[in-house]
């Protein structure tokens, strides 16, 4: 229990991240975590039945939207974008070494898909003229992955790969040092914003929500 709620402290920061995870963490089904505020619909996530097929849809098209998210950060439409480059946290060049290893394990690896596609498509365009959204999507997108991410990728190893940990859920260093970094980061850069952009960026959740859902859906496919 110690273990658990201190764990689960150091996800907060003092800053507007704090909303940011709030907003995010009542959006979650109630069987996908405890903060979660939603009904479930569907089958519970600890009921799915993954295969390596839909994996690998999956694997492909996050790699597509971590690819571009890189692109935006180094494009740097905003200033503000660049304070997010080389975070320790991109997850484009992991993907690469595992679809690599599913390749040499003679699996064919799909092209990307819907999901994947318009995700990128949406966040590439929001990107250049909304920056207060665009960070909405950057900080939804790589911080669900070091957690529900995680735990989905762990029970995804246990049911079909042998327990194999795959590159996408590992890091170059300290991972809750690197989250506390971009956590100062993102307050720093919300600190110059009025609070209607703070409540814009907020309001954004909800998409990035449904943009990564569907995305982790095709796990199932
Ligand atoms: C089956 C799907 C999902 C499951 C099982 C899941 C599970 C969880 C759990 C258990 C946590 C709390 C971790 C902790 O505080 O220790 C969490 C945090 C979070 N999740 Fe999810 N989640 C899912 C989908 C999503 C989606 C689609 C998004 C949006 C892109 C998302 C965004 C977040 C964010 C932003 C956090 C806060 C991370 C932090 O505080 O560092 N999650 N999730």
């Amino acid at each position: 229990m110690a273990e658990g709620s201190e764990r689960v402290n150091k996800r907060f920061s003092g800053g507007f991240v704090d909303e940011m995870r709030s907003v995010a963490m009542k959006l979650h089904t109630k069987d996908q975590a405890k903060e979660g505020e939603q009904e479930t619909q569907g089958k519970p996530w600890p009921k799915w039945e993954p295969t390596i097929e839909g994996y690998l849809k999956f694997l492909v098209d996050s790699k597509l939207v971590y690819d571009t998210l890189d692109n935006i950060l180094h494009q740097a439409h905003f200033p503000e974008y660049a304070e997010f480059k080389n975070t320790g946290l991109e997850r484009a060049g992991k993907l690469e070494e595992d679809l690599k290893w599913f390749k040499e394990q003679g699996h064919l690896i799909p092209e990307p898909l819907s999901p994947g596609i318009d995700y990128s498509v949406y966040v590439e365009e929001l990107s250049k003229k909304d920056p207060q959204a665009f960070i909405c999507h950057f900080y939804n997108t790589y911080f669900a992955h070091t957690a529900g991410g995680r735990m989905i990728g762990k029970k995804v190893a246990s049911k079909i790969l042998n327990g194999k940990e795959l590159e996408f859920y590992k890091w170059d260093g300290d991972l809750s040092q690197l989250l506390q970094n971009v956590r100062e980061k993102l307050n720093r850069v919300a600190e110059n914003w009025t609070r209607d952009e703070k409540n814009h960026c907020l309001q954004e959740t909800e998409k990035s929500f449904k943009f990564n859902g569907d995305i982790l859906h095709l796990i199932l496919a």
